[in-house]
């Protein structure tokens, strides 16, 4: 569907809610220049980007309430350059001329850049705006960074951690870390009934991915049973795409599997929202969920943007994409 359909589309009807979703702004105050695969990186520009974005988001009639910050805030060459933090600062400075709320979202570039004890303390932990009904307990060692919120009766976000795997922003000492060494492995040569016992590893099983441990998938599938039994609708968020067919590259969870297996036993998931992947990606799966990839905000030229503004009604949400994010109106099944 068009821009301009979509338009008309909203003429006939008032959203219940609308939230702005942006993703792998990447900032730092380098040049302009390739990426490892040769692709350019426009880490001053994505600043100029952001401010675009809130200044759009902020000057619609009805304008999002909040915001989906979808990772990687700050490119990792701020470490390089020791300019982590003072990166951080200037791109939150943009950010909170916003009028609604930020969600953010750990990306790999935040574990580049910090480790986790920094994050839990800096404002990129949102955590605080978590919806307090209902309480989904959790292990009673979980140092994830995942939550909900409920921005709209009936309707519920869930915002989780695919690097709560990973081999970066944990002390080597760490329980989890050994943990996710383990479980990398595990996924790096998974076993099929009847496999044989030399298999091919797994190339999206790498250090820029991450995954979602046991202990995190067994609150996922908690609260999403809640939303089942309250009849909402859900929108899953996270950094690391889970569908293959939503990205192009290897841009998927380590255990991208089991995070699927997990939302498929629940009719009330509606759509995962990532980024990561900076071509973007899309697709409906065979349960009827919508993967959007938002494409990334650090790998948009001077003269467009990576942004989204999306309407959520009962049955659809329509996402109204800026510069390189195309518009799409994704029906609930
Ligand atoms: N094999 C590959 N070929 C080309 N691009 C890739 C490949 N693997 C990953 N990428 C790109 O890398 C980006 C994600 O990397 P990012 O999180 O920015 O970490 P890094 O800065 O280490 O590349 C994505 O845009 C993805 O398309």
């Amino acid at each position: 569907m068009e821009d301009k359909d979509h338009i008309q589309t909203m003429g006939n009807r008032q959203p219940y809610f609308t939230f702005g979703v942006i993703a792998d702004i990447q900032y730092a105050d380098r040049p302009t220049g390739p990426n490892c695969w040769g692709t350019l990186r426009y880490y001053r520009d994505s600043l100029v980007h952001l401010s675009h974005a809130v200044a759009e988001w902020n000057s619609q009639d009805s304008g999002p309430t909040f915001v989906l910050q979808l990772g990687d805030i700050i490119d990792s060459s701020n470490k390089k350059l020791q300019a982590s933090e003072k990166a951080l600062q200037e791109v939150l400075k943009v950010a909170d001329d916003m009028k609604g709320h930020w969600h953010h979202v750990w990306g790999n570039h935040e574990l580049y850049n910090f480790n986790r004890s920094y994050l839990i303390q800096s404002k990129l932990n949102t955590q605080w705006l978590e919806d307090p009904k209902p309480v989904i307990k959790r292990g009673e060692n979980a140092d994830y960074y995942a939550y909900h919120f409920s921005p709209f009766p009936k309707f519920r976000f869930v915002v989780i951690d695919t690097y709560d795997h990973s081999s970066f922003g944990r002390d080597m000492n760490h329980p989890k870390y050994k943990e996710s060494v383990a479980s990398m492995s595990e996924w790096h040569f998974p076993k099929e009934p009847g496999e044989s016992q030399v298999c091919k590893p797994e190339r999206h099983v790498v250090n820029f991915n991450g995954g979602v441990g046991r202990d995190q998938l067994s609150w996922l599938h908690n609260i999403l049973t809640y939303s089942d039994e309250q009849e909402e609708k859900v929108v899953v968020a996270s950094h690391v795409p889970i569908h293959p067919e939503a990205q192009v590259t290897n841009c998927l969870a380590w255990n991208y599997r089991e995070i699927l297996e997990v939302l498929h036993c629940h009719s009330c998931v509606v759509s995962y929202i990532a980024g990561h992947e900076h071509h973007g990606g899309y697709c409906q799966d065979s349960h009827g969920i919508h993967h959007i990839t938002m494409e990334g905000v650090v790998e948009s030229p001077p003269n467009t943007n990576a942004f989204a503004t999306v309407h959520m009604y009962k049955d659809k949400m329509v996402l109204h994409g800026r510069g390189r994010v195309k518009s799409r109106e994704l029906k609930f099944v």
